[in-house]
């Protein structure tokens, strides 16, 4: 089964909960999508073995070929290009690397070189991975595509999917056979959590919640669900013994086995779900 793990919302515990998830169950693949801030591996810590580049094809001009007439731009749908006295400007940290301006090139002035936007860092047998976006570069959806196309076929990966609702996130979840939405009970949990609720239905992946830092202002997440029938999975109560393990990168289900099984309960009661 491939299970990703998003939120709305940042800071919610998506780390928290998807590295759990991956150390209470057998036979599971981790991977961290959050190429901006990976941090899962400050709690799985993978040795790492391998660093593949990711690579991008940005346009390069040939000089001498170039006439100045502007097609190249015309054809740009993400203005990463302009010809301003019949010289070309390229803006590579814009290109989405699609080639319709090398298509469009009248001279065949035009080649695509290779830029390195990040990287994709792996351990030996490849059961932890994450992206590492370079600092800053704006489009990591090149680094996410990789990840997505190193995920092993057989057993259960878990996918640590950035935060938001963005092209990122959908490229993350994409294929996925179930999605954990994660929230808090705030009202900011709450206006995110109904944005990634339409997200996966929009998306058609089957979903359910987990109830991070759960307090006496669970009610607000537990009457949406209830009016919606979204099933909560699983609720963690807010704990300061959380807040502190995290603080020394210890997952909360290393200091409660109860917490574990819950988690591993929860792996079935998903399976159930998604062989039905
Ligand atoms: N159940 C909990 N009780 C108390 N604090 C918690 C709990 N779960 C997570 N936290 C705290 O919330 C913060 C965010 O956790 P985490 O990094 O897992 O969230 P995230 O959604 O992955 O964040 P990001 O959006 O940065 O990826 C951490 O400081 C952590 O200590
Ligand atoms: S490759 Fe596409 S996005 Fe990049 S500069 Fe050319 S047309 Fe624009
Ligand atoms: S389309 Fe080709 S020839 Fe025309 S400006 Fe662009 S690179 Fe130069």
């Amino acid at each position: 089964m491939k299970i990703a793990v998003l939120s709305g919302k940042g800071g919610t515990g998506k780390t928290t909960v998807s590295a759990s998830l991956k150390s209470s169950i057998e036979n599971c693949q981790y991977i961290d999508c959050d190429v901006e801030e990976p941090n899962g591996g400050i709690f799985l810590k993978p040795e790492i073995t391998k660093v593949h580049p990711v690579m991008v094809k940005v346009p390069e001009i040939i000089k001498d070929k170039c006439t100045g007439c502007g097609e190249c731009a015309k054809a740009c749908q993400f203005n990463s290009m302009a010809v301003v006295k019949g010289t070309v400007l390229i803006f590579p940290e814009l290109c989405h690397h699609c080639g319709a301006c090398v298509l469009a090139c009248p001279e065949d002035a035009m080649i695509e070189v290779e830029r390195e936007i990040g990287v994709v860092e792996t351990n030996s047998d490849e059961s932890f991975m994450h992206g590492k976006l370079n600092v800053g570069e704006p489009i990591s959806i090149p680094i996410i595509a990789m990840l997505k196309d190193m995920v092993k076929e057989e057993g259960n990966v878990v996918i640590d999917c950035p935060p938001g609702s963005s092209c990122t996130v959908v490229e993350s979840v994409e294929d996925c056979d179930f999605c954990i939405l994660v929230t808090e009970p705030t009202p900011f949990g709450l206006h995110d959590l109904n944005i990634a609720v339409e997200l996966v239905k929009k998306i058609g992946i089957p979903f359910g919640i987990v109830l991070n830092k759960a307090s006496e202002n669970s009610r607000i997440i537990n009457e949406y669900c209830d009016e919606r029938n979204i099933d909560i999975l699983l609720e963690i109560p807010f704990s300061k013994k959380i807040a502190e393990a995290y603080s020394k990168g210890i997952l909360p289900v290393e200091v409660d086995a109860d917490l574990k099984n819950k988690f591993g309960d929860m792996f079935k009661e998903i399976e159930g779900k998604v062989l039905i």
